[in-house]
């Protein structure tokens, strides 16, 4: 079966799904150009925090393969790279993937820096060791999820002893799964290992306002994947574990994650943290999961994360397909419509941050962390080596 793809990439060529038309839609435009970039991030034509990063990262590959530095020397060659990233990291500011992105492949273009002051072709060793180290975030992003759904299920399949027999049902939030990554997903790549796994009986997925990524694209790949599926608004995740969570034997809340901080509090999509509550009152576990990329272990807790505040219109104003007078849907027109008082004060903060109390398991593609003895995450066991970033 085909599989979902936000991200098309060949050297000096990328695509990227537009992701507001969707679901009714397929439409890929090609990014080639930072500023393009820029643009397909800020507009959340592509979204989620390791689809954006990645886009950004061959955004500027596609444009330096295309000979848009002009630059001769090293030096100017590194400046060039380092100014458009800089430029790139400013598309949207929450989500740390972008800008654990952003340090390495500075450091790769470096590193060809001083290998080849030396050599005739400096310029292209460093474009070269820019464009590798960026279609190696686009390789890698795809294997890590796959290990963060192995990982994940695993977890949860011995906190209940799950079996074909005795399945588990899941909630989730905003979309987490091959459109907000290469492919897979985290939150959703665990779900998506379960049901292959015979041991998901149902995953129920909220709305997500006010943008909406879980109805318009988890629904979306969810039933784009044959899994028995719910769609929910934010606020029935209460009455659904009051009332469904033995019935239905709910385990979990799986979400991912925008930005994980060194003592474990996530910033993730607003309602999360509500969810985390609702989770520990029902003892439904709660779990998030991130590939080590969305770990920020320079910010020491939840308090020194920047939300990204997003535009008014995204809670006053609703777009979609249009739906005719005989209940079908007319994929072919779309319409914007106003949905409250276009006067009234908004407050749209697009994510929120889950103290790590909250919070029963991370799950990396380098396993699962859970909190110690003292309470706190220690992520050294899953990123010995980013200690030194
Ligand atoms: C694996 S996606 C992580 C994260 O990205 C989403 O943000 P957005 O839709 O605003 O780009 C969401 O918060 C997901 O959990």
């Amino acid at each position: 079966m085909a599989t979902l793809q936000a991200i098309k990439y060949s050297r000096g060529k990328l695509l990227v799904l537009d992701q507001l038309r969707l679901p009714h839609e397929h439409h890929y435009d090609e990014v080639s150009t930072a500023e393009e970039a820029f643009d397909c991030i800020r507009s959340m034509r592509v979204r989620g925090a390791p689809a954006i990063a990645i886009v950004a990262a061959l955004a500027h590959a596609v444009e330096l393969h295309n000979g848009n530095c002009t630059a001769t020397t090293p030096e100017e060659t590194i400046a060039y790279i380092e100014g458009r990233l800089d430029f790139l990291k400013e598309s949207r500011p929450t989500a740390v993937d972008l800008s654990n992105a952003i340090s390495l492949l500075k450091l790769a273009a470096r590193a060809a820096k001083l290998e080849g002051l030396a050599h005739p072709e400096a310029k292209e060793a460093i474009l070269s060791s820019y464009i590798e180290a960026a279609e190696n975030i686009l390789a890698r992003d795809l294997e890590n999820n796959t290990s963060i759904g192995t990982h994940g299920a695993a977890w949860l399949q011995q906190q209940y002893n799950a079996t074909p027999a005795r399945p588990l049902s899941v909630l989730t939030h905003c979309n987490t799964g091959s459109l907000a990554t290469s492919g897979h997903g985290t939150a959703l790549g665990i779900i998506r290992t379960l049901h292959a796994q015979s041991l998901l009986k149902h995953a129920y997925c909220t709305e997500t306002r006010p943008y909406n990524q879980g109805s318009r694209l988890t629904s979306f790949e969810l039933v784009f994947e044959g899994i028995p599926s719910t769609l929910i608004t934010d606020s029935m995740a209460a009455a659904l574990f009051h009332l469904h969570r033995e019935r239905m034997n709910i385990g979990a809340v799986i979400v991912g994650a925008d930005r994980v901080v060194r003592n474990g509090d996530t910033a993730n999509k607003i309602g999360t943290y509500a969810l985390a509550v609702l989770a520990r009152h029902h003892g439904v576990k709660f779990v998030v999961a991130a590939p080590t990329t969305s770990i920020d272990l320079e910010t020491e807790s939840g308090e020194g994360i920047k939300i990204e505040e997003r535009k008014p219109e995204e809670l006053t104003q609703i777009s979609g397909a249009v739906v005719g007078d005989d209940g079908k849907v007319d994929v072919t027109r779309t319409a914007r419509v106003a949905i409250a008082d276009q006067r009234i004060g908004v407050w749209n903060p697009a994510f929120d941050v889950t103290p790590h109390d909250l919070i029963d398991a991370i799950v990396t593609e380098r396993g699962t962390v859970v909190k110690g003895a003292d309470g706190r995450f220690d992520f050294s066991q899953v990123l010995p080596e980013r200690w030194r970033w």
